[in-house]
């Protein structure tokens, strides 16, 4: 067992490093801090994050939240051109550490890593030399993550040596995928032998998500049906069945589906064939979040695309306030590139929300936003609510739409129930909409702490 009570948290997003610190609590604490009533048994102490870091100047936050950690009030922002990718980031956080807050690295006695292709693991995983070179080997396969989150691992290893790394998937949630929707229509020989079917991603997030709403709908998870959308710099829909997932928009990669702030999403597979004459040879940026060498077709579809070859940006903030949404012109979107990628997102999110909803034969308890932009943007939330109220979902409420974006409440509903009419099949659920604050480092940390093999 190792010694020493934090918990250090680390997610390797496509674009960011989000890492918190925790102190781990003997018992369910009762107020853990803003948004987090979900059964926590972990004391927030820091937050720090660093985005943009493919897009330089990365920017830096720091922020104590307990005064146990030394110097309370420390709230730091800057922009700082020296981080080039993950593990640069991971070595300023230290630096800043070290600096603002008295917090010695020998008292981290675990460090959660959100690694987001699992591969077949059905749980967390110890990093050891085996686990270390399976998620090498599925770097393949996650072009943008697994390799940076490597990077901060081998990091961790080096600079906190006592401390205990354990892996947490994206994947693992989506393990309940039945073969008919996970399966591809290819030769099953040479698809169990290479593993090639939908894994799924952004499972932390979820399972984060479906907790928290059952909560808060006072429900047990195990009878929920949910409709839940992670739309962040990777974005992702989830259809979950009496708690469990049924089917997710991202596939054996997390290339498909969705949209993202520089991935395609969903395209005709032999696009890329006439996109380019080169798409099978293998490229290298050395500015890219992973180190892992890809071919041309997965370094456009998954660098070269999506928000920012739209639009020129990756914010998508940004991009709605660009996108004349009060123009009703049918031709704005020819027009306008901030339009066309806003209008292409709903469209897209719409084509899962209804495939889910028959999939789950209209019986749906929420449609649930988490993720940046999900949390952040009232306009999207509102487009797709307004054409989800057809098959039943509750009217939304635009006054509580635009306080769910501000709200410290872990999950904030956003509907009412308007004109109480019922759609043939929909069964009895009220089919609310709601926005979840999701936490995938709290998601690790607090799993973590709650399994008592750690302690
Ligand atoms: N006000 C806003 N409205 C819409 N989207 C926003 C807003 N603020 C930030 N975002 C989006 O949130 C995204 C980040 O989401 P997040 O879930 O933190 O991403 P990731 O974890 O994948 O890096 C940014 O890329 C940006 O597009
Ligand atoms: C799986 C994935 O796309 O993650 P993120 O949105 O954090 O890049
Ligand atoms: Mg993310």
């Amino acid at each position: 067992m190792p010694s020493g009570n934090l918990i250090l948290s680390l997610n390797s997003g496509s674009s960011s490093l989000k890492i918190t610190l925790y102190s781990r609590c003997d018992s369910l604490i009762q107020d853990p801090g803003p948004g987090k009533g979900s059964d926590a048994c972990v004391k927030l102490i820091l937050n720090a994050s660093i985005s943009n870091i493919t897009a330089p100047p990365a920017k830096f936050k720091f922020k104590v939240e307990d005064s146990s950690a030394g110097s309370s009030g420390v709230d730091k922002e800057e922009s700082v051109e020296a981080i080039k990718d993950h593990a640069t980031a991971f070595a300023h956080f230290l630096r800043r550490l070290e600096e603002f807050a008295s917090i010695q690295p020998e008292e981290v006695a675990y460090i959660c890593h959100r690694v987001v292709h699992g591969g077949n693991y059905s749980k967390p995983v110890i990093i050891d030399k085996e686990s270390y070179e399976e998620i090498e080997h599925l770097s393949d396969l996650a072009p943008l993550h697994n390799g940076a989150a490597l990077s901060v691992i081998h990091a961790c290893i080096e600079k906190m040596p006592k401390a205990v790394s354990i892996a947490y998937f994206d994947t693992t949630f989506h393990r309940s995928i039945p073969a008919h929707v996970a399966s591809y229509p290819i030769d099953q020989e040479i698809a169990k032998r290479k593993g090639l079917k939908k894994y799924g991603f952004h499972g932390l997030s979820y399972a984060y998500v479906l907790r928290a709403v059952a909560k808060h709908l006072q429900r047990p998870s195990e009878s929920l049906n949910l409709i839940v959308l992670h739309l962040g710099s990777g974005a992702s829909a989830c259809a979950i069945k009496n708690g469990l997932s049924l089917d997710t928009s991202m596939g054996l990669t997390p290339l498909n589906g969705l949209p993202g702030a520089t991935r395609s999403g969903a395209i005709d597979p032999s696009l890329i064939f006439h996109y380019t004459n080169r798409a099978g040879k293998i490229t290298h940026d050395p500015s890219a979040a992973s180190k892992v060498d890809v071919t041309v077709a997965e370094d456009i579809l998954n660098r070269r695309a999506g928000w920012k070859v739209l639009t020129g940006t990756t914010d998508f903030g940004v991009i709605t306030s660009k996108a004349e949404l009060e123009d009703s012109d049918p031709s704005i979107a020819e027009r306008n590139p901030c339009r066309l990628a806003f209008d292409m997102f709903t469209d897209r999110i719409l084509n899962y929300v209804g495939s889910y909803f028959l999939k789950l034969e209209g019986e749906v308890d929420g449609l649930v936003f988490a993720g940046g932009i999900g949390e952040r943007s009232v306009q999207l939330r509102e487009k797709v609510a307004e054409r989800v109220r057809t098959v039943g979902f509750e009217v939304l409420d635009q006054e509580r739409n635009q306080a769910a974006s501000k709200t410290g409440d872990e999950v904030f509903k956003i509907s009412v129930d308007g004109t109480g009419r019922s759609v043939p099949g929909a069964g009895g659920r009220k089919k609310e909409i709601l926005v979840c604050h999701t936490d995938e480092q709290f998601e690790m940390a607090n799993n973590c702490t709650r399994d008592d093999s750690r302690w």
